[in-house]
């Protein structure tokens, strides 16, 4: 399976260059970010989103402060580039847990007089490339998963694809793989208001790719369902509890309780960086809400009222009960529970 030649991410010796996902699809526009701050400013704002891709994203932002902690107490430097960095989102697990490797490089290294920053850029390539490797073998797994019935037809929500990861993609890596050994007739994209990650960012990335998408609004998605047009529901997510419980964009659980009435199958796909086995389930996942006006405005045109009262989470959990398979790269959990998780990530 070849990876797909979208590069989100870039390290440019210096800075960080990020592909800005707000101008897409009609701009490429490549920003670049000097600094912890910077970055972290970058992730809340969205130029670069998506679980695994953030927690990417966050580990050169502290190379980037190591590069420039000139005086000896480097480790307090870092240690606030790692607190502004872990400030940026609060739902997607892989931001911590980069973070984390980011923190073991620091303490391996805190008696040295100069800040690490050749350990920290390896550990933060390593983070990269793990990530997309990681993607492949999912795209494996979860291929291998599809072809147990054939050919189908497919539905995703969000984007997760290589503008949310270190390339290739969760659930849409998922797709491209099972594209390219023939099991795929048709994608389903939905436009996934309010930042439109569908519409924008996964109709962008499968239609340059000649992978056939068709995009729907959310809410036409169960009609979808209901017609029986749709064989798996495939998704990513940003974290998952021990017991299987899943924290994604909002509008999941809505589509897994659809999928699970209209004997539609559930794919989950994440890398073992975005499971949380500290929590017991998804009822402790931090919920991330932003900013109104991504409801209230269309671009500079108000599409609301003003001043009209607005509830704007942006991620939801759908419960394990109501997913038949989450595929991570060390294979497929099916069905998701406490046991099969810590089996299979080692942690019994
Ligand atoms: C492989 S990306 C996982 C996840 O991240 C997205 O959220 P956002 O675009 O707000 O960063 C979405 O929930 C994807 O499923």
């Amino acid at each position: 399976m070849t990876a797909s030649t979208i590069v989100p991410i870039r390290w440019c010796g210096d800075a960080l260059e990020l592909l800005d996902q707000r101008a897409l699809p009609d701009r490429e526009i490549r920003l670049r970010v000097n600094d912890a701050t910077q970055t972290a400013q970058a992730i809340t704002d969205m130029v670069v989103r998506g679980a695994p891709a953030i927690g990417i994203t966050a580990a050169y932002g502290v190379a980037l402060a190591a590069q420039r902690a000139e005086d000896s107490d480097w480790p307090q430097r870092l240690e606030d580039a790692i607190e502004c960095l872990a400030a940026s989102r609060p739902t997607a697990v892989n931001l911590f847990w980069a973070l984390a490797r980011m923190r073991g490089v620091i303490d391996r290294h805190r008696t040295q007089r100069e800040a690490p920053v050749a350990a920290l850029l390896d550990e933060a390539r390593e983070i990269h490339q793990r990530d997309l490797a990681d993607n492949l073998a999912m795209g494996r797994y979860g291929s291998e998963l599809i072809a147990r019935n054939g050919t189908c037809t497919v539905m995703t929500h969000c984007n997760t694809g290589a503008l949310a990861t270190g390339g290739h993609g969760t659930a849409l890596g998922v797709i491209r793989s099972a594209w390219e050994q023939g099991l795929i007739t048709l994608v389903h994209a939905n436009e996934t208001r309010p930042w439109l990650q569908g519409a924008r960012l996964t109709a962008w990335e499968l239609q340059r790719e000649g992978i056939p998408v068709v995009l729907a609004a959310d809410s036409a998605a169960s009609l979808l369902l209901a017609r029986g047009e749709i064989d798996w529901l495939i998704v990513g997510a940003d974290r998952i509890a021990a017991n299987g419980d899943v924290a994604n964009k909002i509008g999941t659980y809505a589509l897994a309780v659809q999928a699970r009435h209209h004997g539609v199958k559930v794919m989950v796909v994440a890398p073992s960086s975005t499971f949380d086995l500290d929590l017991e389930s998804g009822a402790d996942i931090p919920i991330e809400t932003r900013d109104s006006r991504e409801l209230t405005h269309q671009g500079e045109r108000r599409v609301a009222p003003e001043n009209v009262k607005i509830f704007n989470p942006v991620f939801d959990i759908t419960p394990a009960a109501l997913i038949d398979a989450i595929v991570c790269e060390h294979g497929v959990i099916e069905p998701p529970n406490p046991t099969s998780i810590a089996r299979l990530l080692g942690r019994t």
